[in-house]
């Protein structure tokens, strides 16, 4: 297969670790580029399975079972997809050299873990963020809270993801239940949580940052248009593109931005979580690949957040213009529901220039993302209001 002049190693395989909603966006703009797509996920019959050329269900925190699929599979790439990863088993596998891990091996690893990080973040690259602080038991938690951190604050798993096992904790009668739930409702326990000061934002920010090849084969810095969100529970229900700022806000959230996506390397997208405040910018997290958020680009851009990570990491040109004013709106379940099924489309699609994506997990549960309703319009308020209400006529049920 030709991918034109090829500025990376030819590549015909590609094995994703995760393959919920954004996976399998990436395997469809990956197939669209000819390359075959492996998905793995710990379930059957998740989304990208069922749009890949092969499937698996591995425990993907098991480095073993990673390791041995990777081995029998021998793919060019290997894409993780979600948070809860045996990353050793890829910084093994990376330095083997036979597979590319995308970004790379480490950055993996810093940014499964909320500490590797913060601790990159804050204290080697020195960029803003809000104090914090690392707990192993629940008196050191408490400690932290009372002594140095203060209320209100938020207290997390260090590996976890879509809000899993968060809290945020008003008053110390809080703390123990707070503790408990980090403990036992993130994606993996590793023994420590993490306290964060509140930060009072105006809006949060996601935003789509690209590092790509250039037709000399330099490393280039894309930004996308700054996506706007609305978080409840720890997990995003709205975003919008672009989010208004002030010149020098979005200046101060590209300089972060660059910063860490240089300090973590390699090629791709990356979705940098900011929050602001009039001019002020801090730094939250940031993930080395597509952001639920960022699905509003299916809408807005010219090229998805999915193409453009698919072309950054093959070494194909990337363009991060904006085509619409856009917005996405989540559609959850509220019940379990095995098998579940599907009302309302119709009204939905009646909503003008609106459109559903159904990802096709096989069981519903409370709060699971299920689907996501898309809108373009003249102004991101207008558009936002025309995806919820698409998102709102569908019906989730079991017949
Ligand atoms: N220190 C903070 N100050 C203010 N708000 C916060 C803080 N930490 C988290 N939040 C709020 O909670 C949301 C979720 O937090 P965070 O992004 O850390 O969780 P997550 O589980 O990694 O979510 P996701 O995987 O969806 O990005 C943030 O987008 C923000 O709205
Ligand atoms: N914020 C991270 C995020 O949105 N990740 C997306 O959700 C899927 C897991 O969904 P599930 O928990 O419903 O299986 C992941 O596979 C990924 O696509
Ligand atoms: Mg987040």
């Amino acid at each position: 297969m030709k991918l034109g002049t090829p500025l990376q190693p030819q590549a015909t395989k590609a094995l994703l670790l995760g393959s919920g909603e954004l996976g399998k966006e990436v395997a469809i703009a990956l197939q669209r580029y000819g390359i075959e797509v492996i998905a793995v996920d710990r379930y059957a019959n998740a989304p990208a399975h069922q749009v890949a050329h092969k499937a698996y269900v591995i425990d993907m925190t098991d480095a073993d079972a990673v390791t041995a699929l990777i081995k029998a599979e021998q793919p060019d790439f290997i894409i993780p997809e979600l948070e809860a990863i045996a990353t050793d088993a890829l910084i093994a596998i990376e330095q083997q050299g036979s597979s590319k891990v995308v970004p790379n091996a480490n950055a993996v690893r810093l940014t499964m873990n909320r500490e590797g990080i913060r601790v990159l973040a804050a204290e080697t690259l020195q960029l803003p963020t809000s104090a914090y602080a690392f707990a192993e038991s629940y008196q050191e938690l408490e400690h932290a809270v009372l002594n140095r951190i203060g209320l209100p604050c938020f207290i997390k798993p260090t590996m976890s993801s879509s809000g899993k096992g968060q809290s945020y904790v008003t008053d110390a009668s809080q703390l123990k239940a707070a503790w408990d739930y980090a403990k036992a409702a993130g994606r993996v326990d590793t023994g420590k949580v993490i306290v964060e000061a509140k930060i009072d934002f105006d809006f949060e920010i996601t935003l789509l940052t690209v590092r790509a090849l250039n037709a000399q084969g330099e490393i280039e810095t894309h930004y996308c248009a700054p996506i706007g969100h609305r978080q409840e529970k720890g997990d995003y229900r709205e975003s919008w593109q672009p989010q208004a700022m002030s010149d020098l806000a979005l200046q101060r959230a590209q300089d972060i931005a660059k910063k860490i996506t240089e300090g973590l390397g390699g090629l791709g997208l990356f979705g940098v979580e900011l929050f602001v405040n009039q001019d002020q910018v801090w730094f939250s997290e940031i993930s080395p690949r597509p952001h639920d958020t960022g699905m509003v680009t299916m809408a807005t851009q010219q090229q998805s957040e999915f193409e453009l990570h698919c072309r950054a990491i093959l070494g194909l040109p990337v363009d991060t213009s904006l085509k619409a004013n856009g917005a996405s709106a989540v559609i959850l379940s509220t019940q379990p529901i095995e098998a579940p099924i599907y009302q309302g489309l119709a009204q939905a699609l009646a909503v003008p220039n609106s459109e559903i994506r159904l990802f096709g997990k096989p069981n519903a549960q409370p709060s699971r993302r299920m689907g996501v309703a898309l809108a373009t319009a003249a102004t991101t308020e207008q558009a936002k209001h025309n995806a919820i209400q698409a998102a709102n006529h569908i019906v989730i049920t079991s017949e």
